[in-house]
């Protein structure tokens, strides 16, 4: 996405919003679900740190590095997310987010590092497989994919996940023999995403917002485990917001476990169970979001390192002769010496 657009507020990344409230949306559904509070529970007493390790990890990075020639984009040493959880993951542009969520997902391979889903190794396992395996990712429509109507779309969603442009060539081939129970499935999945009316539309016609739903709706076709969102808000009008977050804490509802990228700090605060901070490609925060957000580190990594130190006498006796060398000249020009 664009640089800058939908970056956090920092002023508001240290005040804490009641939940539910406040913040550009409106106000979400009320009251968290018995899961939501089994989640935070029991994630009450996990130490505030890096890497931490879960009552119940579902997912488990090691070591996991990706370079870009001479550009580290993702040093990840640890990394647990809980079992049943929301967990945001947040952090600056080009933090390494999205590098991360298509290296766990099999979209991408990296230099070194293991992970693994449910105990098993994902190392090496394609993106398809992965989705078998349980694990899913929405995927933002392409053209290719806009071109094809709403049932076409989730009747795609239902034979894993390959790269995009595999997914439309593979279309015809995967539409005879599917028509059945996928179609079944992806009936009740639009009606649940109140999608049902578009159902023979082109995906390109459906607004920002009914295009999340379609990706999460596609995504919930091989009935995964563990879904991954990709800033399920971006683009997502304030109409559509509530139900977008409703249908997300509905996957926690459900029993999934959810893991999303998210630049929307009222998003991430009304959801999550817990938060995990990446910045130049390593988790440098984790916690639950009111305590993340009140974090100097996590507020340092947003404004990148470049907090004011105090200055030592030397330093401000330089900076002081610097000033006044500059005055002098300005002065000088003035008079034309
Ligand atoms: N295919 C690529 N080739 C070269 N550099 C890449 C590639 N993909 C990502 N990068 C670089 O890796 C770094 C991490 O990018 P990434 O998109 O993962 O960050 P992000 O945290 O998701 O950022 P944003 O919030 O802006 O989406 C950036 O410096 C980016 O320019």
């Amino acid at each position: 996405m664009p640089a800058d657009e939908n970056r956090p507020d920092l002023t508001d990344l240290d005040e804490g919003t009641p939940h539910g409230g406040g913040g550009s949306h409106p106000a979400i559904a009320p009251g968290p679900g018995p899961r939501a509070l089994a989640a935070r529970e029991v994630l009450r007493d996990v130490p505030r740190v890096p890497g931490a390790p879960k009552p119940d990890p579902v997912l488990v990075a090691d070591g996991v590095v990706r370079r870009f020639g001479g550009l580290t984009a993702v040093d990840v040493q640890h990394v647990e997310f809980q079992r049943g959880a929301i967990t945001a993951l947040i952090g600056p542009n080009g933090a390494g987010k999205t590098t991360f969520f298509n290296l766990l997902t099999g979209f991408d391979r990296p230099d070194e590092g293991s992970w693994t889903f449910e105990g098993r190794s994902l190392a090496r396992v394609p993106a398809h497989r992965v989705a078998r395996r349980g694990m899913v990712r929405t995927f933002q429509l392409t053209k290719a994919l806009s071109r094809l109507t709403v049932i076409e779309n989730m009747r795609l969603g239902a034979t894993g996940q390959v790269g995009e442009r595999l997914l439309s060539a593979m279309f015809r081939r995967v539409w005879r023999g599917q028509e059945d129970s996928n179609t079944r499935r992806a009936d009740e999945l639009l009606r649940r995403f109140k999608l049902d009316a578009k159902r023979e539309d082109f995906a390109g016609s459906l607004s920002g917002g009914q295009r999340k739903l379609l990706e999460m709706a596609r995504a919930l076709m091989t009935e995964p485990r563990l879904v991954m969102l990709d800033e399920p808000m971006a683009g997502v009008n304030p109409a559509l917001t509530q139900s977008l977050l409703g249908h997300v804490k509905d996957l926690r509802e459900q029993g999934m476990t959810v893991v999303f990228v998210e630049h929307d700090m009222d998003m991430v605060r009304d959801i999550s169970d817990w938060v995990v901070v990446m910045a130049q490609g390593t988790v440098v925060a984790e916690g639950p979001p009111d305590a993340v957000m009140a974090d100097p580190a996590v507020i340092d990594a947003y404004l990148g390192g470049h907090h004011d130190a105090p200055l030592t006498e030397e330093d401000e006796a330089e900076q002081i002769a610097a000033a006044e060398a500059e005055l002098e000249r300005e002065h000088d020009q003035e008079v034309g010496r």
